[in-house]
């Protein structure tokens, strides 16, 4: 089996797996896995798609600028320089991208911080974080309509070969070195949020919760 479908397949598999969570609304989310890094290049969902259908046009080879690496008439995903601006930065292989209503309002709660923080929860675990008490913190940046501009604000936010980013009123980039890693860390940002969107809620409601 050639690299690329090997790649293919992986990338298509977490695709299914963020689908069967319904977090792909209205053909928002975009994903892509790293094929080879001599020269760079990726495959990225194809834009514009129903990311919960799953097809042989779901994805295309880009190049390390996100241009398309061999003949297609598929448009990479409007998103795909802040995928390149990872892969050019860090050894991540995965970049997972998705729209949730938790990690808009997140991202609205807590635009003024410049970041959200979140502590006080066994799942942290899964950063790799085992201190007790430790907190993890998302920067929150503007959503700029213009993509190389969001790519430059983005690109400040790269810090290491994983990490997360959340654009306001828009949804979460996540990286990772492998696949898992991406996915585990995007499934551990989002019940963070929905966490304390319900904790907010109920706190609101006048119920005991800390
Ligand atoms: C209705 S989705 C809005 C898009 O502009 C974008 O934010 C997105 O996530 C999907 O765009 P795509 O070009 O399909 O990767
Ligand atoms: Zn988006």
């Amino acid at each position: 089996m050639s690299i690329v479908v090997k790649k293919w397949n992986e990338l298509a598999e977490v695709k299914a797996e963020l689908a069967a969570r319904d977090w792909f609304f209205a053909t928002s989310g975009n994903l892509s896995i790293k094929v080879t890094d001599d020269p760079l290049t990726f495959l990225v969902t194809a834009s514009g798609k129903d990311k919960r259908k799953q097809t042989d046009e779901d994805f295309l080879l880009v190049d390390a600028a996100g241009k398309p690496a061999e003949e297609t008439n598929l448009k990479p995903s409007a998103e795909t320089l802040l995928h390149a601006e990872i892969y050019g930065r860090t050894n991540a292989g995965c970049v997972l991208h998705v729209h949730t209503v938790d990690n808009n309002l997140i991202s609205e709660l807590y635009a003024q911080n410049g970041e959200a923080v979140f502590s006080g929860q066994e799942i942290i675990k899964a950063f790799g974080i085992w201190e007790e008490n430790a907190a993890v913190r998302i920067p929150i940046i503007d959503n700029y309509a213009d993509i190389p501009t969001l790519a430059r604000e983005f690109a400040n936010y790269i810090h290491g070969d994983a990490g997360a980013v959340l654009i306001q009123n828009h949804g979460i980039t996540v990286w990772g070195r492998t696949a898992f890693e991406a996915k585990k860390h995007l499934e551990a940002w989002e019940f963070l949020f929905r966490w304390q969107v319900k904790r907010l809620l109920l706190q609101r409601a006048g119920l005991p919760v800390g």
